[in-house]
């Protein structure tokens, strides 16, 4: 069952033009000069009940502006939105009760009081059911490790705490939907595995449907099998990770650190793209050589001290994409 159906959704942003020169802060009050942004320009996708969608793009793609959408903070300029049949901007009330929405660079929460005092702030102003927000609370903070912090206010947390309370906060109404923008970004690895795993389990355990933006490819391949990607506003690709990684991010590296310097040389189904001191680095296509192979055949030529294996990043698929179309 569809939950989310975006259809040709457009949102334009008029930028006043800036003038230069004597009296300009005045004359830039008056001139009533714009030019226009078309942050997303004509995109439709739609997503299923229960399903983990990664949304990704560069940077200015227009990924927080679908997000914002969707989550009724901002208005489309043309389009049209449904999350499971609510138009999110024109009933905000009747949106919000059934989604979650956390954006990694800001917090909901209110930096210099405890946690817990946050959340029954929350429970207060969204309503929530005391025996909802009871049980959540008693399943999520231990799920995401928040018993050391829950009294203590946001402004004494590090960063993966924080998104965890974030994440908490978001799911306290048991929202049928999760709009996580960025959730990631900056956090350690051990929180970063954390919210993988409890992200996964919620949507599994409770069929919370998930769209993620992030600039982390483990991320992505971690918790989504199905990718959609926007560049500039526009739909690029809207299908399953594996065919996208086959077709367009099919190219990985290898770094080969030597027991000393050697000189550089070819090696089949591989290219040496960089040499650095002990260190080399090769690039090479999936379907025609694995790090395996590569290393066997070095190895019998100049004995290896360490490997890497270096796959490509969104940016990079994103440009192959954006280069094939
Ligand atoms: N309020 C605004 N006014 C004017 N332009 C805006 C506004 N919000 C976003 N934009 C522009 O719209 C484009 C899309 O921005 P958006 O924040 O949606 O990108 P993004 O894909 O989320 O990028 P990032 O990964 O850097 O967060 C950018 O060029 C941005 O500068």
């Amino acid at each position: 069952m569809v939950l989310i159906e975006v259809k040709r959704l457009t949102k334009e942003f008029k930028i006043p033009v800036q003038k230069k020169g004597q009296f300009a802060a005045i004359r830039n009050l008056f001139s009533g000069e714009y030019t226009v942004k078309h942050a997303v320009d004509d995109i439709s996708f739609s997503v299923g009940d229960g399903e983990i969608v990664g949304f990704i793009g560069k940077n200015g793609a227009g990924k927080s502006t679908t997000i914002k959408m969707l989550s009724g903070i901002l208005q489309p300029t043309s389009g049209s939105i449904t999350v499971d049949g609510i138009r999110p901007f024109e009933q905000r009330m009747e949106n919000a009760k059934q989604i979650g929405v956390v954006f990694g660079q800001k917090t909901q929460l209110w930096w210099d009081v405890p946690l817990i005092e946050s959340y029954r702030l929350l429970r207060e102003i969204y309503k929530i059911d005391t025996a909802v927000y009871q049980k959540n609370l008693d399943r999520y903070i231990p799920m995401l490790g928040l018993e050391e912090v829950i009294n203590k206010p946001v402004r004494q947390m590090s960063l993966g705490q924080r998104v965890k309370s974030d994440i908490c906060a978001a799911l306290l109404h048991s929202p049928k939907i999760l709009f996580l923008d960025e959730p990631t970004i900056g956090v350690d690895v051990v929180s970063k595995k954390y919210l993988h795993d409890f992200i996964s389990e919620i949507n599994s355990e409770k069929g919370t449907t998930i769209l993620l933006t992030t600039h982390d490819m483990g991320d992505i391949e971690k918790l989504c099998s199905r990718v959609v990607v926007i560049d500039s506003g526009h739909l690029m690709y809207d299908g399953d990770l594996e065919s996208m990684i086959a077709r367009f991010g099919a190219v990985r590296s290898l770094m080969i650190e030597f027991e000393k310097p050697v000189p550089d040389f070819e090696i089949e189904n591989a290219e040496l793209t960089r040499s650095e001191g002990n260190r080399k680095w090769f690039s090479f296509h999936r379907s025609k050589a694995t790090p395996l192979h590569l290393v066997h055949a070095i190895d019998d030529r100049f004995p290896i001290q360490d490997i890497a294996i270096i796959e490509p990043d969104i940016e990079s698929i994103v440009r192959n994409l954006y280069e094939s179309s």
